[in-house]
């Protein structure tokens, strides 16, 4: 599968990965690796089983058998948890801080990688995380750091639990997003960090729009569309 293209979009929380590449394999019709959401799920799994989120032999163990199935790839609809529907309960902000808890663990993290690598089909990948551009795909064709101030991801942020009638504030949830970038730049294991090789997009200012016209011109720069 290493002929297959692959085009990582890595960053920190709310810089809009997840937008941006929904948006980026569907014009270029190619599949969507959420990896995130491995995460989430790993996580989530772990605390309907009341386990420990530091109990690395249970979670990798965990991990490594999640059934787990995205229903609609494309738009990232629904996610299915032992037949469960979870979208909405993988996204709240607790399981995102979660997530980023049994994500420091290296064998959770080795339990998960052949399962993202299984996504790489042709015609192509746009893959969103932390490490797809270091440690997933290092190959990839194109490595994307997609990043944002602080401040306008929190406000991101805010809008967005708005929008879905979740009430939160701001300072808490700048708090929480610079906790969390911390514990995923800090790990030892596949921290959150730009690859050698990859090219910075710093979205604050940048509307979706921009951003993605900004990441095709790369694309077609390197002949990939
Ligand atoms: N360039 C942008 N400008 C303004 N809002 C954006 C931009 N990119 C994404 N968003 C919004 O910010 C929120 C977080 O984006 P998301 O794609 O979930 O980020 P990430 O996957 O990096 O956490 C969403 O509500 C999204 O619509
Ligand atoms: N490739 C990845 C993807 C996510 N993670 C971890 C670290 C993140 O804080 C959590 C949740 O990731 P996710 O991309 O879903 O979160 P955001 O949408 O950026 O808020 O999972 C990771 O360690 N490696």
């Amino acid at each position: 599968m290493i002929d297959v293209p692959v085009i990582a979009v890595d960053g920190p929380s709310g810089s809009g990965k997840g937008t941006v590449s929904r948006l980026l394999a569907e014009q270029l019709g190619w599949h969507l690796l959420d990896s995130g959401a491995l995460y989430r799920l790993t996580a989530l799994a772990a605390q309907r089983r009341g386990m420990a989120l530091d109990d690395e032999a249970m979670l990798s163990t965990l991990a490594s058998k999640l059934d787990v199935r995205f229903a609609s790839e494309a738009q990232g609809a629904s996610v299915l948890l032992e037949g469960d529907d979870v979208s909405l309960a993988i996204r709240n902000e607790d399981c995102g801080i979660a997530a980023s808890k049994v994500a420091i663990l290296p064998s959770v993290r080795a339990a998960l990688l052949d399962r993202q690598r299984d996504f790489r089909v042709t015609p192509g990948l746009v893959a969103d995380g932390r490490d797809m551009g270091t440690v997933v795909f290092p190959d990839a064709s194109l490595k994307i750091f997609l990043t944002a101030s602080l401040e306008e991801r929190g406000a991101r942020r805010l809008r967005q639990l708005k929008d879905q009638g979740v009430g939160a504030n701001l300072p808490s949830l700048l708090r929480d997003l610079a906790e969390r970038d911390a514990r995923d730049a800090r790990r030892a294991v596949s921290p959150l960090k730009p690859a050698d090789d990859a090219l910075t997009v710093d979205s604050s200012g940048l509307d979706v729009r921009g951003v993605l016209d900004r990441i095709l011109t790369f694309a077609r720069e390197r002949n990939l569309v």
